[in-house]
């Protein structure tokens, strides 16, 4: 090595000797020059010649590009963990660039047959460079033959040196010469030549320049040939090597996907997503067994429409639902929009209790203390739970209001669930008097949104009357063509579920009638269940079809003795 020159600005020191370097430890790193100054190619220290001037004040960037650095040596980077043979074989020399030490990538015509450009590596990471660089290839093109199975290109030279160490220096890899921003230039310049291999591994940077240079870059391939190899936890492949974990450098490499646009997934890609799949584990139960053996229960990222006639028990069914999920373990979100957050706590709070305390007219003042205490208790476990967030509205039921709260709830709160009472108040309120069109808005932004947050969303919908005969409110048969607006609430809802109930019949009043209008998931329809609501509890309990059966016996009698044969009733 000795004997070779390295320039300086004014003057020429020359090598002189490999000395031991007390500041990184290494043992013939620090190179003597001839006018007294060290510089250590292991750990990039500079030590200035006794009585000499310190290294110059910044960088060289505005200095034009002038004539190739000739000279220079190899030596291992020690602190990078790149070996002398890496640096050997990829033609990176270390030298000096006027009286500055420099890294210096030698950069090729894309023939391979001349160094037309230099790029310099200066300690305080900037960069200069010199000769021609629109005349170069790829850095380390000129290494490799011109077709082959796989190339790697990376945004810089030092993570090029990398992987190519790490593969033994034996397969194909080069680096952009001019930074992520540059990226797509200089890879569509050698794309003659990066299409000569069957698949092409673009290992960027893992930050936002990295990554938009990806997005840049990619579509310059052909559909399936272009892979993008992620490396979660490290910037580039470099800080991976540096810190031991060389083997997640090259299982970035081996498990690169195939680029895809956004949103273009392939089958064969989400094994693994099969198999951490546990949505449908994590299904909650409905509180009615003749639902879930038709539903299945509630699953996650799922758009439930629960619809009924004026006053026949919407309500009253998700506020069993929401019990029975908040005991049960889970938080929810409830936006009950025509109802106070008292009366919704009150609810909760009397179906633990088993009697409807919002019916109980006495001030609290004037409770005996023991039923002080039982509200307390049946509030500590549901209201009061913690996992119960409500929303108090004060009569602003605007969609994207309402929107935002819902993110809030599933993002801030960590609600799984959330009820929504009811899709008609949030559309009621728009000037234009377009329902139908304002209920499509709605009905698109929410579906958008439960994909969003994989929240599971209850939604309260009303019902058209029905075209001729008795309405809803006397237990006429529910149908998703009943649904209100177009037809996106049955179209972007997983599952559309009816109620019927004959509000005005003395002996089945009490029956709900719950109906699976539509079921996505396992497409059984149907009558799922018959709930009898219990005035002194306000519960309401799956009856039995024996119970339904003979109280549809009692009132078709009742009617016959009535002398007003009633329509033929489903309930
Ligand atoms: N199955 C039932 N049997 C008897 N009464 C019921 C039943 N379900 C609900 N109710 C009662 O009927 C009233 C109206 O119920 P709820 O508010 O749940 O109806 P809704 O369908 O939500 O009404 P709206 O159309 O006004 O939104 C409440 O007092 C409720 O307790």
């Amino acid at each position: 090595m000795s004997g070779e020159t390295v320039g300086r600005s004014e003057e020429e020191s020359e090598f002189l000797e490999h000395l031991p370097c007390d500041k990184c430890g290494s043992s013939d790193a620090n190179a003597l020059f001839s006018d007294g100054h060290l510089y250590c190619y292991s750990c990039e220290a500079y030590t200035p010649a006794e009585g000499g001037p310190p290294p110059e004040a910044g960088g060289n960037r505005q200095r034009k590009a002038g004539g190739l650095i000739s000279g220079g040596e190899f030596s291992a980077l020690t602190k990078r963990g790149i070996a002398e043979m890496t640096c050997r074989k990829w033609g990176y020399k270390l030298s000096s660039y006027n009286g500055k030490r420099v890294q210096v990538a030698e950069l090729y015509n894309p023939e391979g047959s001349e160094v037309v450009a230099q790029k310099l590596r200066f300690a305080n990471k900037d960069f200069l460079a010199l000769g021609d660089l629109k005349k170069a290839g790829l850095f380390g093109q000129h290494l490799w033959r011109d077709k082959g199975k796989m190339v790697v290109v990376t945004e810089g030279e030092i993570d090029a040196l990398t992987i190519s160490q790490l593969q033994d220096l034996k397969w194909p890899v080069v680096s952009i010469p001019s930074g992520a921003s540059g990226a797509k230039k200089a890879l569509a310049k050698s794309l003659e030549w990066l299409l000569g291999f069957e698949t092409i591994v673009l290992f960027f940077d893992n930050d936002e320049p990295g990554r938009s240079a990806v997005e840049e870059c990619a579509p310059l391939f052909p559909p399936g040939r272009c892979k993008i190899a992620r490396m979660d936890g490290f910037k580039d492949a470099n800080e991976a090597h540096q810190a031991g974990q060389s083997g997640e450098v090259i299982n970035a490499i081996w498990g690169a996907k195939v680029y895809r646009p956004d949103g273009i997934v392939g089958g064969a890609e989400i094994w693994e997503d099969l198999t951490n799949d546990d949505e449908l584990a994590e299904a909650s139960p409905y509180p009615w067994p003749g639902l879930n053996e038709l539903l299945h229960g509630l699953r996650m990222s799922e758009l439930v429409t629960l619809t009924a006639g004026s006053g026949v028990g919407k309500t009253e069914v998700v506020r069993a639902i929401a019990h029975y999920l908040l005991t049960g373990g889970e938080t929810l979100g409830m936006l009950m929009l025509e109802e106070s957050i008292k009366r919704t706590a009150k609810g909760l709070m009397g179906l633990e209790l088993n009697r409807p305390i919002h019916l109980d007219m006495t001030a609290w003042a004037d409770l005996p203390e023991e039923e002080k205490e039982a509200r307390r208790a049946a509030y500590d476990t549901t209201v009061g739970s913690g996992r119960l967030f409500l929303y108090d509205h004060f009569g602003s039921t605007e969609v994207e209001n309402l929107l935002n709260r819902v993110r809030y709830l599933a993002k801030g709160c960590g609600c799984r669930y959330i009820i929504l009472d009811h899709l008609s108040i949030v559309v009621s309120g728009l000037d234009d008097g377009d329902e139908r069109k304002a209920i499509d808005v709605a009905m698109t932004k929410l579906r958008t949104l439960v994909q969003e947050t994989g929240i599971c969303l209850i939604l309260i919908s009303h019902l058209k009357r029905p075209p001729m005969g008795k309405g809803h409110e006397e237990g006429a048969m529910t149908s998703l063509s009943q649904l209100r607006g177009s037809h996106s609430i049955a179209q972007l809802s997983d599952a559309v579920v009816g109620l019927e109930r004959n509000q005005q019949d003395e002996v089945t009043k009490n029956i709900t009638t719950v109906r699976v209008l539509k079921n996505r998931f396992s497409g059984e329809t149907g009558i799922a269940a018959h709930l009898l609501y219990e005035k002194e509890t306000g519960k309401l309990t799956e009856c039995s079809p024996e119970f339904v059966k003979s109280m549809a016996d009692e009132a078709e009698a009742k009617s016959k003795r009535s002398g007003f044969p009633e329509e033929d009733d489903e309930f």
